[in-house]
């Protein structure tokens, strides 16, 4: 665990870039710091590997203090990446992520074999480890400079607005592997950003800064969505808030309907038993159990179903893994007002009305169950 105690930084020029900051880091989980520019972030993340020192204040790592130990052995023992990588621009790919464990003294072979090892965990296509960084796209750089900070396995893994340069669509590739080699490989990550979306979606524990480094609210995403301390911090995570908590809370404990489905192949009898529920449409899906669209059940006949003139059924979301946010958006957006639910291999499991998860919304929010981070 890292602590910062009551830690203030003030540069030579008399600027208090941290003031009085005290935060329990969490072992093998992600914190993010996260504030409008200029609010200390950076300051505080190169406080913890000491390329910067604090004026008062202790920053220790398993209750020693780090002030009192080697700066070489500290830093190796975390590793650091930053925005547009930073790497070393005439050293190859593997070479660039052999670059610590050559340093520890690890034969040129065995560095390499490790490097590429660390390629196939961040996503990058072993082609690749004999280019030169400027011979690969900007998200690609980002996974070489993950893959370098990862080479020596340190248990601590410092992060600097790492995917800040690249567009949303790679962003969001990025964060996603790194949520995945965290909770494969469990280390202790502090990530600064200065975009709350980003914040929420990978953080185990936010810290949000307010200029002049003092810390804001430190707490859990769902819990800062639904509680945020003062006006700063509810101005700082923008619209939506309710809607965007909803993020945290599993689809799983809707109840689904599976009267209103029928197969393309249904007989006119199945037609009929399905036609006197409440639903005011029936979802048709093809054999293999696929939504094809939804119909008024007095528009099908059997044998005589034709996909192309059923309404369509939008997105389905994946049932008990996507989130509640994701139900409510397909009922939102489905021509019936219902939400289709699948499973992993998209096959029908039930459906459900904007009614229903309206209601599961209403009990879960009085439950509090937003503990669990869910995709979607
Ligand atoms: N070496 C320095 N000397 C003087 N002031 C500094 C120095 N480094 C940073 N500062 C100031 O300290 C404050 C905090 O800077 P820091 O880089 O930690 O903020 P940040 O939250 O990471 O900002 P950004 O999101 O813009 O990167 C700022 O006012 C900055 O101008």
């Amino acid at each position: 665990m890292i602590r910062i105690d009551s830690v203030t930084k003030r540069y030579p020029d008399g600027t208090v870039a941290v003031d009085r900051l005290s935060l329990e880091i969490p072992d093998r989980s992600i914190t993010v710091l996260v504030g409008p520019s200029g609010c200390g972030k950076t300051t505080t993340l190169r406080m913890i590997n000491r390329m910067v020192e604090p004026s008062e204040g202790t920053i220790s790592l398993d209750g020693v203090d780090i002030g009192r130990q080697p700066v070489n052995s500290l830093r190796r023992s975390m590793g650091y990446v930053i925005q547009n990588a930073g790497l070393f621009p005439h050293r190859t790919i593997v070479d660039n992520i052999a670059t610590v464990p050559r340093l520890l003294g690890w034969t040129k072979q065995k560095a390499r074999e490790r490097a590429r090892e660390l390629m196939e965990r961040v996503g990058l296509d072993a082609a690749l480890a004999r280019r030169y960084p400027y011979q690969l796209s900007g998200g690609q750089q980002q996974r070489v400079g993950v893959a370098r900070a990862l080479a020596a396995d340190p248990p601590v893994l410092l992060m600097d607005e790492p995917f800040s340069a690249v567009d949303p669509v790679v962003r969001k590739g990025l964060q996603e592997e790194l949520l995945r080699i965290q909770e494969e490989l469990g280390k202790t990550i502090v990530f600064v950003t200065h975009d709350i979306d980003e914040a929420i979606r990978l953080g185990t524990m936010v810290a949000v800064m307010r200029t002049g480094g003092r810390l804001a609210q430190f707490a859990p995403p769902a819990e800062l969505l639904s509680s945020p301390a003062d006006a700063f911090v509810e101005d700082f995570l923008g619209a939506d808030r309710g809607i965007r908590r909803l993020s945290f809370f599993p689809s799983g404990a809707l109840p689904l309907e599976k009267t209103p489905i029928v197969a393309l192949d249904a007989s006119a009898e199945q037609i009929a038993s399905r036609s006197s529920t409440d639903a005011p449409y029936l979802l048709v899906t093809a054999v293999d159990g696929k939504p094809l669209g939804w119909s008024e059940p007095g528009d099908l006949i059997a044998g005589d179903i034709e996909p192309e003139r059923l309404l369509p059924y939008g997105r389905p979301f994946e049932y008990g893994k996507d989130s509640l946010r994701a139900a409510l958006d397909c009922a939102v957006l489905s021509p019936t007002g219902w939400a289709v639910a699948v499973d992993g291999a998209g096959r029908v499991v039930g459906v459900v009305s904007q009614q229903t998860i309206g209601e599961a919304i209403r009990s879960a929010h009085a439950a509090g169950r937003a503990d669990e981070k869910v995709a979607g």
